[in-house]
């Protein structure tokens, strides 16, 4: 089949500068929904990207387009994930196009993820078509971000379309330069077939919704199909194209992208980057680049209310439907008794899963403090793996603990220079190198613990930058470090929910903290209670609860009968959720306030 008249592409861009936006608007342009279905951002299909205006799934539509030179091709749009931690998906997805739009704000200029976005896309050889948009806002700067691009691409600054996606300006010299610069599609029609997922959705009625590009050979919806990663072989429910809504066909044949409905009931059954081919005549060898990616961060998830166990998991269940990279197990914690140890991509990933939970799902949750994977090695030689501070074994056993390190680049007006450093040193960063990509403006790299940087890391940054920095980061490989597990007790008993790893220099600031607030949260006793911290067995922070005297009593609850009543009620309800931390009652809300604590 002849593919000249086929273009796949994708639009990559830093958060924010228009993406979805420009998206919209080359379907309105094409007429592939009307203007009276236009919802905005029709691709971000979840509500809560709507809301964050984040790009989370990737999907691929459809369009038909008549050039000026009189040709009508079809175009399909492929959308990337907006974010770092989906990394993996976005490359996927790229591998799947012949050529990317590259977004840039007229008046933000080029962002952390508008160069890791392009690196990403010239791994996979694909055509860059820069764009400038915004340009209708008073403080575009088209002409200094066309040059920024024209030194970065070697495309001459005049040859790059400004537009503006939101008042429709300019939008044809993109559809012209996508026509015209992005190659159709090569493959082998004659081959055995090799389709490449780059994305997936689960349906309640078809079953997993694989998004593939057909990368040589094709198929009818009648094949019986496997998938290579894991051996498995399904009968295709349907196959199709999305337009944007699902149009079945009976086949698809090589340069097409389109989707297969696999009938398969989780996502992780059907991979991102896994290869599709035909059981009766099976390709020799996957598409390149299959990778399982791994969760990065860890924390325990718990109900605020024990009832809500089974609801939680349930919730947790359906979230791994749709998201094959959320992974949890039980967990029990003495303090917040049953739960989920879940683990996640990176923090952004963690933020989105926790919302879903508290908004989709309407559940009160604490989440903990968040934690990496560590690899211990112990004088004996063995190895393990440890997500949570709780499993770390006796210090006087270990060899040796490693953590995961990353390289990070931080793009920022250079006034910010100063503060961006300070807090830098401050988070254990090493200095690697600095540019400046354009005047006033400096790109500087780092070598960051994860650890460091999954504690209030961006929002620090943020803040020190009054917003005008941007991030991105990529997992560099473990490296040995000189860490401590910092316990809290309570009258002399270890709180699994506190326990820390740190970095032995921080050890007596975080044990201390720790300290000071739980004294201020844990009511008094009828005796004196101790709350310390120790790290490497000793005690480095310790402060006392005061014993309860009886007029304190007698005051507190002196008065207005109706307020002594509900006083006692509320002691009632609060009393079921009551832990006993060696002979020491706590509040549950004790815990669960640290923790938050701890988030701010
Ligand atoms: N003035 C102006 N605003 C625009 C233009 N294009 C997009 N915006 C606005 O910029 C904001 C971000 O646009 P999006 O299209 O959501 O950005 P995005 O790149 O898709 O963002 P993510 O989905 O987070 O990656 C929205 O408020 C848009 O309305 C434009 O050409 N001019």
């Amino acid at each position: 089949m002849n593919t000249d008249h086929i273009r796949n592409f994708c639009i990559i861009a830093h958060i924010d500068h228009g993406k979805s936006t420009l998206a919209d608007r080359l379907l309105q342009i094409t007429g592939t929904i009307s203007d009276r279905d236009m919802v905005e951002q029709v691709l971000d299909t979840m509500d809560l990207e709507r809301e964050k205006g984040v790009t989370i799934k990737a999907s691929a539509v459809r369009m038909s387009y008549t050039a000026k030179d009189g040709g009508t091709y079809e175009l399909n749009l492929i959308d990337t994930p907006g974010h770092v931690d989906f990394n993996y998906e976005v490359s996927r997805a790229l591998e799947a196009c012949e050529g990317a739009i590259l977004v840039v704000d007229a008046t933000q200029g080029i962002e952390a993820q508008t160069l890791a976005n392009l690196y990403l896309a010239l791994e996979s050889d694909l055509e860059i078509i820069p764009v400038i948009n915004k340009i209708d806002l008073p403080s575009a700067m088209p002409d200094e971000v066309a040059e920024a691009l024209e030194s970065l691409l070697g495309i001459p600054a005049e040859d790059i379309p400004r537009i503006s996606a939101k008042e429709g300006i300019h939008i044809n010299q993109v559809l012209e330069a996508i026509v015209n610069r992005v190659p159709p599609p090569k493959g082998n029609e004659n081959v055995p077939l090799r389709a490449l997922i780059f994305d997936s959705h689960y349906d309640p009625y078809k079953g997993v919704v694989a998004y593939i590009r057909v990368v040589e050979g094709h198929l009818r919806n009648t094949d019986s199909l496997r998938l290579m990663a894991n051996n498995t072989d399904v009968r295709p429910v349907e196959i199709g194209y999305f337009a944007p809504g699902m149009r079945p066909v009976d086949e698809l044949d090589s340069g097409d992208v389109g989707y297969i409905a696999t009938g398969l009931k989780t996502v992780s059954e059907c991979r991102v980057g896994d290869t599709i081919t035909l059981t009766a005549s099976p390709a020799a060898e996957p598409l390149p680049g299959y990778l399982h990616p791994k969760p990065m961060v860890f924390a325990g998830i718990y109900p605020v209310e024990g009832e809500d166990y089974s609801n939680l998991k349930d919730a947790l269940e359906k979230l791994q439907l749709n998201d094959a990279s959320l992974t949890f197990e039980p967990e029990k914690s003495q303090a917040l008794n049953f739960g989920f140890r879940c683990g996640f991509l990176g923090l952004f990933h963690m933020e989105i899963i926790q919302e879903r939970l508290e908004r989709e799902y309407d559940l009160d949750i604490v989440v903990t403090a968040p934690s990496v994977e560590y690899q211990v090695i112990l004088l004996d030689g063995t190895q393990m793996v440890v997500d949570s501070p709780v499993q770390l074994p006796d210090e006087s056993t270990i060899a040796e603990i490693r953590e995961p390190w990353m390289g990070l680049d931080i793009f920022s007006p250079t006034e910010f220079f100063g503060t961006i450093m300070d807090l830098a040193n401050k988070r254990r960063a090493e200095f690697r190198a600095q540019d400046h990509p354009s005047p006033n403006r400096v790109h500087l790299s780092f070598e960051i613990p994860l650890s460091e940087l999954i504690v209030d890391f961006f929002d620090d940054l943020k803040s020190r930058t009054r917003g005008y920095a941007s991030m991105d980061y990529h997992f560099e490989g473990y490296r040995a470090g000189n860490l401590v597990k910092v316990e809290v007790l309570v009258g002399g008993e270890v709180v699994d929910a506190l326990a820390a790893i740190v970095h032995k220099e921080d050890a007596y600031h975080k044990g201390q903290r720790l300290v000071t607030k739980l004294k201020e949260i844990i009511p008094r006793q009828l005796f004196d209670v101790a709350v310390q911290a120790s790290a490497d067995g000793r005690i480095i922070s310790r402060a006392n609860v005061k014993a309860l005297r009886k007029d304190v009593l007698a005051k507190c609850y002196g008065g207005d009968i109706s307020r002594k009543k509900k006083l006692l009620e509320k002691q009632k309800k609060g009393k079921r959720r009551m832990k006993m931390v060696g002979n020491v009652e706590i509040p549950q809300e004790a815990f669960m306030a640290v923790l938050r604590l701890e988030e701010e």
